[in-house]
This record gives structure tokens, sequence and C-alpha cells, in this order.
């Protein structure tokens, strides 16, 4: 079953103008119309280029953004309808970690009081009820101080750190370790859901790898369940089970990273994918190679129908230039039938039948280009 579940999404920013009266004057559409479901214990990675709409999503998903249209369930609950009270005892469950673990980790604060918030916000930890009953005032709040303490220290060592942590500072830590400590904090909360935004892209390349894994680890421990939100293709498959790839607000290409990594059905997908080195330098690379035309337009401003269509080589007058593709199942390829795609024409363009037009035949360039 799904744990997430996404119907039609929409977040609007208003654009606002004026000194005197303050008017709206547009909107930017950063995510316009987005569905897709998350299973329990799985992850779905979201791809795409930067300003696409993809944290706009995941901060949607935690109610931090207002939404503007569409359902948001967890685990059969619509978010979207939850009063400000019911949405902060929701936020225990549904945890986010931060590109920039140094930027998201207060610098006066220690570690062990940064961890200890979450769960004096949401009250969590100390005695029961009914071994409350006994105890006095004083004896009560030091036996909850005990029991966060140690699912704080419980936290810290499911990342690898330990008890010594609590007392320093996130400045006294490598990028590696800070974000380390921005995983124990979401974790100490015993979530369902983490939304990882850009989880590595702030490390280095060698630590990123410890990190993904510990991510993994920690799934298959806790059953947890993720929304990993990334630009770094290669970052997305190593963790995804279902990889979404966005572009200009809208889902254009859905599919299990073997399928989409195998045969990326979408022109802007398969732009993205060539523009991937291939690791190993002593083999050729005999790839196409697509350079896209023009630039990402403006979210405030969209294209009429396919929102790729301004540059798209396979873009096909009239059709693409007015209706909007849905999201569709990928006919007559073989695979697990989860794989699909945002275009009118993808189907002709995988089997060469669909030539790119012709003023746009030089973007397309075999080899290493
Ligand atoms: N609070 C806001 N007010 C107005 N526009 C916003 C706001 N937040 C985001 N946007 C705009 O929405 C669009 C999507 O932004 P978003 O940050 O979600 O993209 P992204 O794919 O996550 O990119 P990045 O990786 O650079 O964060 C962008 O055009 C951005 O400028």
């Amino acid at each position: 079953m799904s744990l997430l579940e996404i119907r039609d999404l929409k977040v609007h920013f208003p654009i606002r103008r004026g000194v005197v009266v303050d008017r709206t004057i547009g909107h930017v559409r950063a995510v316009d119309g987005v569905s897709l479901s998350v299973e329990r214990g799985r992850t779905y990675g979201l791809v795409g280029e930067s300003g696409c709409g993809k944290t706009t999503l995941g901060r949607a998903v935690l109610r931090l953004n207002e939404i503007t249209h569409g359902e948001v369930r967890f685990d059969g609950r619509d978010l979207a309808g939850l009063d400000p009270e019911s949405m902060r005892r929701e936020r225990a469950n549904l945890q986010m970690v931060f590109q920039d673990p140094l930027g998201s980790l207060n610098p006066r604060q220690n570690i062990g009081s940064i961890l200890l918030e979450g769960l004096q916000t949401h009250g969590i930890g100390g005695p029961s009820e009914e071994e409350a009953e006994g105890l006095g005032r004083r004896q009560r709040r030091a036996r909850t101080a005990q029991d966060q303490r140690r699912r704080v220290v419980a936290a810290l060592e499911r990342v690898g750190l330990s008890a010594k942590a609590l007392q320093r500072y996130p400045h006294e830590f490598s990028g590696g370790q800070r974000q380390r400590i921005g995983i124990a904090r979401a974790l100490v909360l015993e979530p369902d859901l983490i939304i990882c935004d850009e989880p590595v892209s702030a490390l280095d390349v060698s630590i990123q790898a410890q990190v993904l894994n510990l991510l993994e680890e920690l799934q298959e421990e806790l059953g947890l369940t993720y929304l990993v939100i990334a630009h770094d293709l290669a970052v997305v498959r190593h963790v995804s089970d279902v990889v979404g790839v966005m572009y200009l607000g809208s889902l254009v290409e859905e599919a299990t990273g073997d399928e989409l990594y195998g045969t990326p059905a979408h022109p802007y997908t398969r732009s993205l994918m060539s523009a991937v080195p291939v690791p190993d330098p002593t083999v050729e690379d005999t790839r196409e190679r697509i350079l896209l035309a023009g630039d990402l337009p403006s979210p405030a401003d969209p294209p009429p129908g396919c929102r790729f269509h301004t540059r798209c080589p396979w873009r096909q007058e009239e059709r693409c230039d007015t209706e909007r593709p849905e999201l569709r199942p990928l006919h007559g390829v073989q695979g697990s039938g989860t794989h699909r795609v945002a275009c009118h024409y993808a189907e002709q363009i995988l089997s060469g039948q669909l030539r790119p037009s012709a003023d746009q035949a030089e973007r397309i360039v075999r080899g290493a280009g």
C-alpha cells in the first residue's frame, strides 16, 4: 500500500507588485499538477534540473508551502485538509533532511539540544501513563529527561556517532558527520517517511556514497520510506526503487531505475541521460548527445501544450504546441508495466520512426560530441 499518495498537486506562488496597494499580477507555477505515490518501505527518487519544482513539492508535502490544489494523502489521511494543530502532530511522522547540514543546524546549539528539540516539541519520551501515576512531578520530569536522552543517543549511534557528540557544536564536525547529525535529528522522532532534499550534494564525492549507504541501511533496519530529491541522476539511481523526472512543475516520466536508465523514453529524460559522463574513460562513448535548444522557460509563464515543446528536438507542430500530454503507460516496451511517460510520440521516438525536426537535428550528436 502507498504510504504517500499525491494527487494533482499544484503549488502556485503569487507574484505581487505595488507600493500602495498590493496586487497579484501573476503566479509562479512551481508545481503544476503532479501525481505520484510512494510505497511503504520504498524510495521514490525525484530528479530534474534546478528550478523544476522538486523542493517546492517536498515542502508542500510537509505543508511548509501552501497547497494551491490537490491532495497529499499520508497513510490514508489528507494532509492538505488538516488544521495547523493536527498537522503539527503529524509532522513527527514526516521528517525532512536538508541539503546543507550546516545551514540547517543551529550553530549556537549543541548536538544534544538540537536532537532533543523535536522530542520536546512533540512531547515524545517519558514514562507511560501507567508508570507516571505513581510518580511525583519531579520524578516524572527526571524520567522524561532520561528517556529522551536515551532516544537521542540511540539515534546518534544509528548514524555512526556516539554520546560524545552531545556536548559538541555543529562546526566541530565534518560535512559528512553533519549530514549524519541531520539524519539523526529526523530519526529520533521515529518517522515513517523522510524527505531527503539533495541529501549529499553539499558533500565530497568520496563521502556521498557513505551517506547514501547509511540511508539504505536505515531503511532496511527501520522500514523507512523515502522521497529523495536530487538533481544528480547517479544519486537518485543509487537509492531509488522508482524514479520520477520533473520538468517545469510536471512529471514527464516515471519508471523503475533500471527501466528509466535502460530505456529513457521522454526527450527531456534522454537529454538528461546523455549529459551524464560514462564512468569508465577507457570505454568509447557512442551514445547520442542531445543538446537542448534555448533556456528553461519561466514557471511564471509556462508554454502551452507540452511544457517541453520549446526545447524538444522531436517536436511536432500543432499537437505538441497545443495539447498537454498526460503521464500515461509507455506501450510496446517490455518491463514491469510501471513505466509512464508524458509525451505524445514517445514510442515513435524510441523506435526511430520519428526523426528530429530538420532545424534541431544538428543538436543531436553521436559519440563524445
Ligand atoms: N517562496 C517562493 N516564492 C516564489 N517563487 C518560489 C518560491 N519558492 C520557489 N519558487 C520558485 O518556484 C520554482 C521552483 O523552485 P524549487 O526550489 O522548487 O525548484 P528545485 O527544482 O527544487 O530547484 P533547486 O534544486 O534549485 O532548489 C522556481 O522558479 C523558484 O524560483
